[in-house]
Parts: structure tokens; C-alpha cells; sequence
């Protein structure tokens, strides 16, 4: 746990340019990739974070050639072709979902692969069933499950991945199926992959299709919710040296938004080229706050003009990493927000309609919440009363986004006097996909 962060709220408009960081959903979609491809890679403007650093870590532990150049934002990565090196790891998750579910559906690639797997406290609870099931149905892997059955840690007994049919339930995380998808190319036969019911998360399959094709394979049919043909046998291939990650659209939400919540404006750069990204449409949703947004070449900018009256009722499930961003700053807001199709987050970092409510909750806020969804009745009365005597300490939940997007609503000068009226408890949570979040804020702050 890191020492708790008081926000400093701005007393002025804010100007500046934001350099957001690299895509994490790219970069680990993209060390997975070129280490499965026949040459060698280097990736641009690359995350560099926790949830990166476990990926690569995990790839060299496979006895993949990845080197790193955090100053210069690239990372080497010396294609495998297909053939994982070594036959036996342990491999250690964390708490990055993409690492987890990729990372156990690339190694069943393997034949005659022995790899012991576990993850954080919080990983353990997060779910691995329908991946775990559909890879051991499908006679690409045994697994000894050292915990709880369905979950971290386990043994995957890996068998290289057969052709056929494999029919898949994603409903808990679209990464099940993006991890299905990596791999399913390079299956030893055909391959067809079905959806069992729905996923979450759509844009994400779009996304992992969208980047299967930018290294050389061309999936057989046009659906995105499936059936996925693959002829099987394939290899990737990259056909530049060269690939260069998207800003991370999830982080541009919070600068996005800061403008709304202290007046001025911000170029965030590069964000107008996002394209593999559906976080990228949370601008909309400020759009309909009143927030406003131009285009400057590359690079996208934020402008307050207005706060438009009411709240907002909007189906967060294809972009729920961004529903946060919005639940914390409901307060100030003069009419009531819902913000549904966001179930699957109760199993993410935490349970993060929980969270959300019980820190909206401590600032007085009224909030109902339903399996799926959660609304906040704003009350500005009653934040100004809690946090004017001291500022109030926002518990995080080890989740990275609790704390950012707390973080933007201690930006707002709700004292009038500039004086600090929220903490941030345990705010390096934040290193999991955004490490420098809270000093680009101080730097802004100027
Ligand atoms: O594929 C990806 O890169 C991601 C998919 C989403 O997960 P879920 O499908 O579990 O929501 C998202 O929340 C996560 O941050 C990144
Ligand atoms: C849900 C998230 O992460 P993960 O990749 O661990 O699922 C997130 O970054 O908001």
C-alpha cells in the first residue's frame, strides 16, 4: 500500500497537452502476437506498467527474447513462430486480466507443456472458468487446480491446440474469447470457434480481430459475434519492423473529463488517430454533459463551454473500464445517473459497482444499485457537509481506476477557496496501466 495522496484542487482553468500512455489492451495484444510471429518486432510508444511488465516477464520466462526500453517507450520482442521454447514455467498474472487469460490460451500451443500458473489475491477470485473448461473440453489441456476449482492457481498439462469446433462461454470476460481468438490461427488443424450466449465487452473482439489481421491473417468469416473459421497452421507475421501502439483511450477518459470538472482546456495527443479502441466513444457521454471537443491534426482537445442541466442514463457495458470515470464525478451533476450493463465489473480488480457506491456513499451521495447497474441521486449539500471540516479518504480497492477518477473529482475547487477536501488511499494502484496519472495532474496544476 502506498502512502494516501491529498488532492490539490485547481483554482484555475486548466491549459496544457496531456502525452497519455500507450494502449495496455494493444500492448498485451501485441506482445502476445509478435512473440507467436516468425521475426522479430519492435513495438512504439508502448505501455509501460504493471500490467505490461507481468506480459513481458511472462514471455521471457517462456524463453522469448523481449527487452524493454522504458526511456524510449519500445520493447524488442523475437518472434517464437509459433514454437514456445521452453516446455516448463511458472508463470505469475498479477492482477492483469489480459495477461491472464491470453497468456493461458497461448500456451496451450505447447505440446507437452507443463506450467504452473497463479496470480494476486484479487486475481484468484476473477474468472477463468469458461476459458479453463472450453481448453480442456477441446483436448488442448488437463489442469490441476491448486485452489479453487475454475480459478488461479493451477497446473495447465498442455497438448498444442487441435482443430474442430470449439464452442466457448465468454459471458464473464470478453478476454476469454480475444484469448481463444489468438491463438485459434495457429491450431494445428481447422478451427472453428462459437459463442456460447453473449460477451461482454464487445469493441474488445473487434479489436483482437481487427489486430489478428494487421499481423497477417485474415480470419475466414466477416462476424464479429461468430462463428470465428480458421483454416489452422498458421504463423504471424508483422509486415513492418515496426508497430506502433494507440494512446490508452480508457486513460484519455480521466483528462478528458478534467476540463468538465475545473473549466479550461486540454490537448490530449494523439487521441484523434484512436481507432482499435471503443473506450474512445466515452467522449460522447461527455459530449452530453456539455463537454466539448475539437480536433487539432493528431491530437484531440477538451474544452469546457457548458454544463448542460441533468444527469446521464447510458448502457456503459462496451466501454464499462470507463463508467467510473463518470460514477465519481455524479456529485456534481443536478439531476440523477444511471449507468447500467456494467454486472461483469463486480468481478474485475474489485467489485467495482461496490466500490464506486460505498465511496459515493461517504460523500453523501444517495446511490442504488442493481446487479447490473448502479444510480447515483446527486446531492451537492451533503458532499460540501462531509468534506468541510477535513478531507475525506477515498478507500481504492486496489483498483487503478477507483483512484483516478477520484482523483479528477478532488480537482474540482468544491470549497471555492482551493483548499484540499479528498485523499486518495493507496494511490500507486494507479502503476497497474497509468503509473505517472497523479504527477501528470500535479504538472498540470502547474
Ligand atoms: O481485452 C481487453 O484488453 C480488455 C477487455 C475488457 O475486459 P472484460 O471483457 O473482462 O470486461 C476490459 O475491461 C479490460 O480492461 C481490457
Ligand atoms: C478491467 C481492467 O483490467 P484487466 O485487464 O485486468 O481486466 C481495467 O483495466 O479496467
Amino acid at each position: 500500500m502506498s502512502e494516501a495522496l491529498t488532492i490539490q484542487p485547481f483554482t484555475r482553468p486548466v491549459r496544457g497537452r496531456v502525452t497519455l500512455p500507450g494502449s495496455k489492451s494493444i500492448t498485451n495484444r501485441a506482445l502476445i502476437l509478435a512473440a507467436l510471429s516468425q521475426e522479430s518486432l519492435t513495438l512504439e510508444a508502448a505501455l509501460f506498467s504493471d500490467d505490461t511488465r507481468i506480459m513481458a516477464n511472462a514471455l521471457r520466462a517462456l524463453g522469448i527474447t523481449v527487452s524493454e526500453d522504458e526511456a524510449g517507450k519500445t520493447i524488442f520482442v523475437n518472434g517464437c513462430g509459433g514454437s514456445i521454447p521452453n516446455p516448463e514455467a511458472e508463470i505469475y498474472v498479477g492482477n492483469a486480466g489480459t495477461a491472464a487469460r491470453f497468456l493461458t490460451a497461448m500456451l496451450c500451443l505447447r505440446e507437452g507443456g507443463v506450467y504452473r500458473m497463479d496470480g494476486s489475491a484479487p486475481m484468484r477470485k476473477r474468472p477463468m472458468r469458461g476459458l479453463l473448461d472450453a481448453l480442456v473440453t477441446h483436448g488442448a489441456a488437463t489442469v490441476e487446480y491448486h485452489g479453487e476449482p475454475g480459478f488461479f492457481p493451477f497446473t495447465l498439462r498442455t497438448n498444442g491446440v487441435p482443430g474442430g469446433e470449439l464452442s466457448v462461454d465468454a459471458s464473464a470476460s470478453s478476454q476469454i474469447l480475444s484469448a481463444l481468438l489468438m491463438v485459434a490461427p495457429l491450431a494445428k488443424g481447422p478451427l472453428t470457434l462459437t459463442l456460447a450466449g453473449e460477451t461482454v465487452s464487445h469493441p474488445f473482439i473487434g479489436m483482437t480481430l481487427a489486430m489478428i489481421e494487421q499481423f497477417g491473417i485474415q480470419p475466414q468469416g466477416k462476424s464479429d459475434t461468430g462463428p470465428f473459421p480458421f483454416t489452422g497452421g498458421g504463423r504471424y507475421y508483422y509486415p513492418r519492423p515496426a508497430y506502433v501502439v494507440e494512446p490508452d483511450a480508457t486513460a484519455a477518459s480521466y483528462y478528458a473529463m478534467l476540463p468538465w470538472v475545473i473549466g479550461g482546456s486540454l490537448t490530449l495527443e494523439r487521441c484523434y488517430g484512436i481507432g482499435l479502441q471503443g473506450d474512445i466513444h466515452f467522449i460522447e457521454i461527455l459530449g452530453q454533459l456539455g463537454a466539448f471537443f475539437n480536433v487539432d491534426g493528431a491530437d484531440l482537445v477538451a474544452e469546457f463551454r457548458e454544463r448542460k442541466q441533468g444527469g446521464v442514463t447510458e448502457d456503459f457495458n462496451a466501454i464499462s473500464d470507463t463508467f467510473l470515470t463518470l460514477a465519481a464525478i455524479t456529485p456534481l451533476l443536478d439531476g440523477p445517473t444511471t449507468i447500467s450493463g456494467i454486472a461483469h465489473t463486480r468481478h474485475q480488480e474489485t467489485d467495482r459497482i461496490a466500490a464506486m457506491a460505498t465511496e459515493l456513499r461517504k460523500l453523501g451521495q444517495r446511490v442504488d444499485e442493481t446487479d447490473d447497474s448502479m444510480t447515483v441521486h446527486p446531492d451537492f449539500t451533503a458532499i460540501v457537509a462531509k468534506t468541510k471540516d477535513s478531507p475525506l479518504a477515498i478507500d481504492t480497492y486496489e483498483d487503478h481506476r477507483v483512484a483516478m477518477s477520484f482523483g479528477i473529482l478532488g480537482s474540482h475547487d468544491l470549497h471555492g477557496d482551493g483548499r484540499p477536501w479528498l485523499t486518495i488511499n493507496d494511490p500507486n494502484c494507479c502503476a497497474k496501466t497509468f503509473p505517472n496519472f497523479f504527477d501528470v495532474l500535479k504538472a498540470l496544476r502547474g
